[in-house]
């Protein structure tokens, strides 16, 4: 499972949260995130994460691209909903790319709980 993890900044610590909630099945999969998320992910939990640029300098952008060529199964992007963003063009341009290639994008942890019971589950 290659997995994408994404969150804003006032969603880390949900995000880290969610990461050591399903750090044994996460440690299974391939895993690539933004710069800053994917720092913590690294340093708070010692998971093994690709990263790629900060999502404000293109890192959005960079898993978007991956994802067209098949290189993403999954996204879990926690967005905050309540800040607007600098690079607000990035964060549409991954979530369209998710519904037209039809990979799974998770938006908020109740679904990201979903999505990684079921893939849990499954393994
Ligand atoms: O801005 C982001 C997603 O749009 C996240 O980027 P960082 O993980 O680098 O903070």
């Amino acid at each position: 499972m290659k997995l994408a993890l994404i969150a804003h900044d006032g969603k880390k610590n949900e995000m880290v949260a969610l990461a050591a909630e399903f750090k044994a099945f996460l440690q299974g999969c391939q895993l690539m995130a933004t710069g800053t998320t994917g720092g913590r992910l690294v340093a708070e939990l010692g998971l093994s994460v690709e990263r790629l640029l900060s999502g404000p300098n293109g890192g959005d952008l960079q898993i978007g691209a991956r994802l067209a060529v098949g290189e993403v199964d999954a996204v879990i992007f926690l967005r905050d909903p309540m800040t607007p963003q600098p690079h607000e063009p990035d964060i549409n341009a991954l979530v369209r790319a998710c519904d037209v290639h039809n990979v799974p994008c998770a938006t908020n942890t109740a679904g990201a709980r979903l999505m990684l019971e079921r893939w849990a589950q499954l393994r």
